[in-house]
C-alpha cells in the first residue's frame, strides 16, 4: 500500500488532513512523532519480556527481539497461506492499486482483531509502542519467494499527489511501520535502509520498528527502505502500519 519515492525538494511536513492547519506546525502532535524511546534493553509487557536489540534515534529505528513466539509466527503463516495474492502498490497519480515489478511479494491481511491471535499481536504492539490500536492499519502478511523483493520506497504517502488523497483521508499520514519476521531466511531478504547503510537480517520472532517523522514533525527521507531479494528459501513477514489518527479504512 505504499510507494513512490519523493524527491528531497518535495519534502513534506507530516500532517493530518482531517486536522486542518495545512502546512503549519502542529504543536499538539509533537508528542506523537517520537514513538519509541529506548531506555533499557528489555520492555516488560503483560505477557512477555520484549528485548530491545538496536536503537537508532534519528530516524527512529528499533529492533525488538522476542516480540512474537515461534508458534505465533508459524500460526500466522499457516492461517495466511490460503489467502495469498500478489501484492500491489498505490498509484500515487490516480489512486489505483497496481501490480508493479518494484514489489514482487504476495500477501494478505486480516481484519482488526479478526482472531484471538491477531488481537493479541495487535494489542502487544500497541502496548509496546504506546500507540492506540485504533491508529493501526489491519495486519498484513507478506511472502517473498526466492527472487522476490520490495525495492526501496517510503511507507508514507506524498500528500501532494492526487492519487494519495483517498488513502490519506483514512486516518491521516502514516507515521510508523512495524515489520515482524515470521521465519529465518536461508539467504538474502534483509530489510535494507540504503541511506543509512543499515541491513536488518530477518530473524524469526523479531520486530523491526521505524517511524518517519523527525522531532520537528517533518517526514524523514532517511527512512528509505526495502526488502532485498530473497536468494535462498523464502521470507514471511507480518507488518503493521500506524497512522497519525484513527484508521477506519479497508477491511473494517
Ligand atoms: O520486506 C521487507 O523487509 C520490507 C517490507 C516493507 O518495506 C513494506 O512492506 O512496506
Ligand atoms: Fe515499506
Amino acid at each position: 500500500m505504499e510507494f513512490t519515492e519523493l524527491q528531497p525538494d518535495q519534502q513534506q511536513r507530516v500532517r493530518n488532513p482531517e486536522c486542518g492547519n495545512p502546512g503549519g506546525h502542529m504543536p499538539d502532535d509533537g508528542a506523537r512523532f517520537r514513538i519509541f524511546e529506548a531506555s533499557s534493553n528489555q520492555v516488560a509487557l503483560g505477557d512477555r519480556q520484549v528485548d530491545v536489540l538496536l536503537a537508532m534515534r534519528q530516524p527512529n529505528v528499533i529492533l525488538f527481539g522476542n516480540l512474537l513466539s515461534h508458534w505465533e509466527c508459524d500460526a500466522l503463516i499457516e492461517m495466511s497461506r490460503p489467502h495469498m495474492a500478489r501484492s500491489r502498490v498505490v498509484n500515487s497519480e490516480i489512486g489505483t492499486f497496481d501490480l508493479e515489478d518494484v514489489r514482487t511479494s504476495s500477501g494478505t491481511h486480516f481484519r482488526k482483531r479478526e482472531t484471538p491471535l491477531i488481537a493479541a499481536v495487535e494489542s502487544r504492539i500497541a502496548q509496546l509502542l504506546g500507540v492506540p490500536e485504533e491508529r493501526g492499519e489491519p495486519l498484513q502478511i507478506l511472502n517473498y519467494q526466492a527472487g522476490a523483493e520490495y525495492r526501496p520506497h517510503y511507507d508514507f504517502f506524498d500528500p501532494e499527489r492526487p492519487g494519495n488523497r483517498e488513502v490519506l483521508a483514512m486516518g491521516g499520514q502514516r507515521v510508523g511501520t512495524m515489520i515482524m519476521y515470521l521465519n529465518d531466511v536461508d539467504a538474502g531478504g534483509s530489510t535494507i535502509f540504503p541511506k543509512l547503510g543499515l541491513d536488518i537480517l530477518p530473524k524469526k520472532g523479531c520486530g523491526l520498528f521505524f517511524s518517519y517523522a523527525n522531532d520537528e514533525g517533518d517526514l524523514d527521507y532517511l527512512t528509505l527502505h526495502g526488502g532485498s531479494p530473497v536468494l535462498q528459501g523464502e521470507k514471511w513477514i507480518a507488518s503493521k502500519w500506524l497512522r497519525l489518527g484513527e484508521f477506519a479504512g479497508w477491511s473494517e
